[in-house]
């Protein structure tokens, strides 16, 4: 059943291998990177859960809903509204999405995020195995039940869930809602069987090439081998660590965290719950920053009392690094919503920066900068572990339409570099027309610019990070899983050049 076309077929079979999440995993942490495309959809939201088979049948007290119903109602509007093309962010949002998840208490709340993190991350894969238990696929309009489907097929497939909750589960949610209702029946036999047949199924996949779209993974081939291809692919199906960048006193706050300090001076924590409860939350000591995208604003070197434009700046990861590390920041963004979030950012951090809400392609600056940084928006495929979304609501079109806005965002902010200063371009992509491809054109064309290799000792001696042209290339699999601790970095692109004249 091609529950959506998730751009593109299954790829051919082989290699058995998978992992099995706990359940209720921990909260996702909030993204610093996400692409800022916006796909609207507006669904039919979800019925309300049905009522539980026992709850009072004389109407005097609230009716007690079934364990684990509201966790999987959340889940499958969720996963119904990014299978229609919405971003998972804005999705999962309580303010812009659906508001049930944020009504949940805490422990469903992780129950429900788990839940559609693995069905997302692992759509590929669940969608072949529905396929094989299924005559023919679904109507296109059947889009709910199809969620369901999926929401039940990830539990069985992949989390430690109870087979016979995961059907029971999904089997209410149709019969509750007046669409799904009349494939109640085809949902708890299609989901019986896969519980029957599911160690067949998964020895038969890969799931490398399953959960990867296509047009993506031929991409990464060319780009990265083979065996490129298949370690970003594999990467990919980690859920993603929660790093900090502090302010000061890295070591102190990793020990009071429980996590550990990676080479490039970020801190990796696991992830318990919300970030918000977390020591040194309330008191700006840290903010949430993936360790690879600290390093483009490190490539400055000592930016002390010097200006610095960081442009495409909110949320404002890369202004809060620049502003701790004593510059004095100009951040511009075209987003008020998410200009928003930086200024509370740097407030909480007690941080401080000029704040400009203004489109780039007619911003005019009064002056020039010691520094610019470009972290251009982009088709955010390096952070498909965080965004799984991605892989399914993002084409070749979308990378080629970005590489343009990109080219033309580039050539406006060197304009603003002072002459001896430096210009940083970055994507968190790993397609290299957003990055190496993009570099190749612009210094080309500005014989005014020149390449300054970033040398491994300014990220903590991590050399494979560096490419052959002294670029910074992060790749998903590098950073090593140390015992309790995830591995694994976004992909970054990052390159330095200075003003020559
Ligand atoms: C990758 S995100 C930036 C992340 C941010 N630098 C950080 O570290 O937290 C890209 C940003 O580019 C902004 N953007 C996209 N097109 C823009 C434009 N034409 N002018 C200004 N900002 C733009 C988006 O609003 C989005 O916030």
């Amino acid at each position: 059943m091609p529950v959506r076309p998730a751009r593109g077929a299954p790829g051919p079979v082989a290699q058995p291998a998978r992992r099995r999440t706990k359940a209720p995993g921990a909260a996702a942490p909030p993204a610093t990177d996400p692409g800022d495309e916006r796909r609207p959809l507006a669904r039919r939201r979800l019925a309300a859960p049905p009522r539980s088979a026992n709850a009072s049948r004389s109407g005097g007290s609230r009716p007690a809903l079934k364990p684990g119903l509201p966790a999987r109602a959340a889940a499958v509007a969720i996963v119904d509204a990014v299978l229609g093309g919405r971003q998972l962010d804005a999705a999962l949002d309580p303010v812009e999405g659906d508001s049930r998840i944020g009504a949940l208490p805490e422990r469903d709340r992780a129950l429900a995020r788990a839940i559609v993190g693995v069905s997302l991350r692992r759509i590929g894969q669940i969608e072949d195995a529905l396929g094989r238990m299924m005559a023919r696929p679904l109507p296109q309009k059947a889009h709910l039940a199809r969620a369901i489907l999926v929401v039940g097929a990830a539990q069985l497939l992949f989390l430690d869930v109870p087979d016979h909750a995961a059907v029971s589960l999904a089997v209410d949610l149709a019969r509750a809602d007046r669409q799904a209702t009349h494939h109640a029946n085809l949902v708890n036999g299609v989901l019986r069987r896969l519980a029957r047949e599911k160690s067949f199924v998964l020895a038969e996949q890969d799931e490398t090439r399953l959960n990867t779209p296509p047009w993506l993974y031929a991409r990464w081939q060319a780009a990265y081998g083979e065996d490129g291809a298949a370690a970003l692919a594999a990467a990919h199906l980690q859920e993603a660590a929660l790093d900090l960048g502090v302010k000061a006193d890295a070591a102190t706050w990793a020990e009071r965290l429980g996590g550990r300090v990676l080479p490039t001076g970020a801190v990796r924590v696991t992830p318990r719950g919300p970030v918000e409860r977390l020591d040194g939350y309330l008191e700006g000591a840290w903010w949430v920053q993936d360790a690879a995208a600290a390093l483009p604003p490190r490539l400055f070197g000592d930016v002390r009392g010097k200006r610095i434009a960081d442009l495409c700046a909110a949320p404002g990861g890369k202004t809060a690094a620049l502003a701790a590390a004593g510059a004095t920041v100009t951040a511009v963004d075209q987003s008020a919503a998410r200009l928003a979030r930086l200024r509370e950012n740097l407030a909480r951090l007690r941080l401080e920066a000029e704040i400009v809400e203004a489109d780039l392609r007619t911003w005019a600056p009064e002056t020039t900068f010691d520094g610019v940084l470009l972290d251009a928006p982009c088709s955010a495929t390096g952070t498909l572990r965080r965004h799984p979304d991605i892989a399914l609501t993002k084409g070749p079109e979308d990378v080629a339409g970005l590489a343009v806005l990109q080219a033309d965002l580039l050539a406006r902010a060197a304009a603003w570099v002072a002459p001896g200063g430096l210009l940083v371009y970055c994507t968190c992509s790993l397609e290299r027309d957003e990055g190496e491809d993009q570099i190749a054109a612009f210094l080309a064309s500005h014989p005014d610019f020149a390449r300054v290799p970033v040398e491994a000792a300014e990220i903590g001696g991590i050399a494979d990070a560096i490419n052959a042209d002294g670029d910074l290339r992060t790749l998903p699999f590098q950073i090593a899983e140390t015992e309790g601790s995830r591995g694994g970095w976004d992909g970054f692109f990052a390159a330095r050049l200075r003003r020559t004249s």
